[in-house]
């Protein structure tokens, strides 16, 4: 099925092929979205309204076509993948404020639809992941967040699994009363600038307490069951980095 979410005719056609082949709707997940890197200065309009279109527009077709074709009747859940905008993104104004965007659309959305048979909708936004998006990025754009993993407090990036729990989380009824909300999936980078690497006995005079970073659930859905992100070789030497450390440090 070809779905181009720029397209509101495109975005309704899918919802009603889906719900005739399966009779139903449950959840819709908005992953689909992203951006080129440019700083402000240098960006277009045209290059602004192209990424306000296909992450915010987009998210929009997505949500009616779904509420129209089969939610607003029945009810269902809603997560879109927004991104970690607490501080803005430089070099990604564009994006971060379509993202922003989606998530205060998301709030009203709540309010709006919640009396729809209890539509619940909610935003995931991942700080940075090793994930197959990378391979979009210019070698020097990879290799310089290959090596800001220190401003994370965690010293580390995401993985897919963990944006994907999370996502499983609020799409469960174990979220049944979660509505409205912008789930942060960043290990907490959105706070904190962290530590300089080399610079954690400043703060710790023991050394550093980082956590050893073993995956979640433990052995399976973890980073040392990846094999490979179709992403360039200097991510997949992270996941390979992060495997190491799990295997040589005591817990
Ligand atoms: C510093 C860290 C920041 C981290 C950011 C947050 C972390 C997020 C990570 C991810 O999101 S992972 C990656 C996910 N995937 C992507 O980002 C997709 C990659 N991008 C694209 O596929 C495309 O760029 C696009 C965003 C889908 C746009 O493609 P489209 O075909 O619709 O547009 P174009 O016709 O190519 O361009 C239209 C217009 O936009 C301007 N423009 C395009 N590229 C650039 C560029 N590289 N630099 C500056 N301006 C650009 C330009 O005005 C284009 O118009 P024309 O000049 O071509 O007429
Ligand atoms: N990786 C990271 O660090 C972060 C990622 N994110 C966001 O998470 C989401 C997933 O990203 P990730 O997996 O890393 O990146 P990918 O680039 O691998 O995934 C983006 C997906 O969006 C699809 N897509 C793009 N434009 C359209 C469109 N107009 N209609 C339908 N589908 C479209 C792409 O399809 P196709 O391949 O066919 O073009 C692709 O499958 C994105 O929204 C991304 O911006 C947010 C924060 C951080």
């Amino acid at each position: 099925m070809l779905l181009n979410i720029r397209d509101a005719t495109m975005a309704s056609q899918v919802i009603q092929d889906i719900v005739t082949r399966h009779g139903k709707l449950n959840g819709l997940v908005n992953n689909a979205g992203g951006q080129f890197m440019s700083p402000a200065s240098q960006l277009t309009s045209k290059g602004f309204s192209t990424v306000v279109d296909l992450n915010l527009n987009g998210t929009f077709n997505m949500c009616k076509a779904a509420f129209d074709g089969y939610m607003g009747e029945h009810g269902g859940q809603i997560v879109t993948i927004v991104a970690e905008t607490r501080n803005g993104i430089p070099r990604a104004m564009h994006t971060g404020a379509a993202r922003a965007g989606i998530i205060n659309m998301t709030k009203t959305l709540a309010i709006e639809w919640g009396p729809y048979n209890g539509i619940r909708i909610n935003c995931v936004a991942p700080g940075l992941i090793i994930s197959s998006g990378m391979k979009n990025y210019h070698e020097t754009m990879v290799d310089l967040l290959a090596h800001s993993h220190w401003m994370n407090p965690t010293s580390r990036y995401g993985t897919e699994s963990e944006v994907s729990a999370s996502v499983a989380f609020l799409l469960s009824p174990a979220a049944s009363y979660i509505n409205g909300v912008n789930l942060e999936v960043d290990g907490g980078s959105s706070l904190s600038k962290g530590n300089p690497e080399g610079d954690e006995l400043k703060y710790n005079p023991e050394g550093s307490r980082h956590p050893v970073y073993v995956g979640w659930p433990e052995g399976v859905d973890n980073v040392h069951g990846i094999k490979q992100v179709d992403a360039p070789a200097k991510i997949n030497e992270l996941l390979e980095k992060y495997k190491a450390i799990g295997r040589s440090s005591k817990i």
